[in-house]
């Protein structure tokens, strides 16, 4: 089983060292590891920020472990050289459509919710977000309007396969979990969300277990802090899901603590922090791993079938944090090492 290991940048490198020491530490059988440069940093080594021998470790590996692309130095640079077009490179190129971002809340880090502990105490919500389409991979560019402005667009675009896929993802999701589904759109006012919404619809005639709902996704940013414990399962576009999952994180405690699985139509995947390269704090040993650590755990159970190793991950972030493991963002002092120390030690 081989995996491949792309740090990145910032705090990328930090977070992933701490999860490969976990994942030694359960000493896996036939698991072997291949890093190779992705982002900034692979941009600054070779020019580029998803060289061709990166991709072809990723497409050869049984699953990717991935930190964080994304680095000041870079913001300048034309688009198509930026750090985060990596990502979305690995995305798109190996069809990782269905992004899976759960958000729970460790019982010990109730009183780390932006929410109050009673409320962020019910929050377990699994949100399936579309990762290759909408206004992400639409055209886009700069032009002049007639009026002599600079203009900026962004084509905002699914077609129905693509929306029946994700529908598919989250139906299933759903039935593994409680068996609501709520479907998060714009219909009121874009094209592509009345086609999301009628086609949510229709596929939902091949799951009448299920219990379907909808939402604007602006009525549901304000839903998931008013009562998060009202939400099983979420389906939502690549846009609304990357702002819906930021915003989660702060009910669940903090963004160092979600990971998340991006995978293909045959279950390959991509795991990852759903944070970035946090420039703020990197180089100083404050990153929280555990939103790293915990993505591996999920590797473990979606790509490489092994599951007791992943409960036993799981199970060990919750013991740490009862034990009184806090890295700062969730209101402590422990330094990144001393985060994948205390995970380790409770394996
Ligand atoms: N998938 C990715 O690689 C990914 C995801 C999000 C952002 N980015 C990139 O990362 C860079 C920084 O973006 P940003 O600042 O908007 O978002 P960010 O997620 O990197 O950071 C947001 C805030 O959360 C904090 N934070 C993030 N992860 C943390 C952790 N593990 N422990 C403690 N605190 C943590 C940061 O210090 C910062 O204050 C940008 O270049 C952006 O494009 C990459
Ligand atoms: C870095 C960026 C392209 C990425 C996204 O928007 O998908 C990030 O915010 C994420 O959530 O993984
Ligand atoms: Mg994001």
């Amino acid at each position: 089983m081989l995996v491949a290991l792309l740090p990145g940048d910032g705090i990328g490198p930090e977070v992933i060292v701490e999860a490969v020491r976990v994942l030694d530490a359960l000493a896996i059988d036939g698991l072997i590891f291949e890093e190779a440069p992705v982002g900034g940093a692979a941009y600054k080594e070779q020019g580029h920020p998803l060289p061709d021998t990166t991709l072809a470790l990723a497409r050869r590996a049984d699953a990717i472990l991935f930190g964080a692309v994304g680095d000041p130095d870079c913001d300048a640079l034309e688009r198509h050289l930026r750090p985060e077009q990596a990502i979305l490179g690995l995305r798109k190129e190996l069809g990782l459509f269905a992004n899976l971002r759960p958000a729970n809340l460790f019982p010990e880090l109730a009183n780390a919710s932006a929410l109050r502990p009673e409320i962020a105490r019910n929050i377990d919500v699994m949100i399936v977000r579309e990762l290759t389409g909408d206004v992400y991979f639409g055209e886009k560019g700069m032009r002049t309007t007639e009026a002599g402005l600079r203009q900026g667009y962004d084509i905002m675009a699914y077609d129905e396969g693509e929306i029946a896929r994700i529908a598919r993802a989250g139906f299933e999701t759903a039935r593994a979990r409680r068996g609501k589904l709520c479907s998060v759109d714009k219909a009121n006012v874009l094209e592509t969300s009345q086609l999301w919404r009628d086609v949510v619809i229709e596929v939902s005639a091949d799951y009448p277990d299920i219990e379907l709902s909808h939402l604007y996704v602006d009525n549901a940013a304000m839903q998931l802090v008013r009562d998060p414990g009202q939400f099983d399962t979420i389906v939502t576009g690549n846009l609304f899901g990357d702002i819906l999952s930021d915003l989660a994180s702060m009910c669940a405690g903090s963004i160092g603590m979600l990971p998340s699985a991006s995978l293909d139509k045959d279950g390959k995947g991509l795991y990852e922090p759903i944070h970035g390269s946090a420039p703020d704090i990197a180089g100083q040993g404050r990153a929280n791993p555990l939103a790293t650590i915990l993505s591996s755990a999920m590797m473990l159970r979606y790509s490489l079938g092994r599951n007791e190793a992943a409960d036993r991950i799981e199970r060990a972030v919750g013991k740490a944090l009862a034990g009184g493991l806090r890295t700062a963002d969730i209101g402590g002092g422990a330094t990144t090492r001393k985060a994948g120390d205390a995970v380790i030690a409770m394996l």
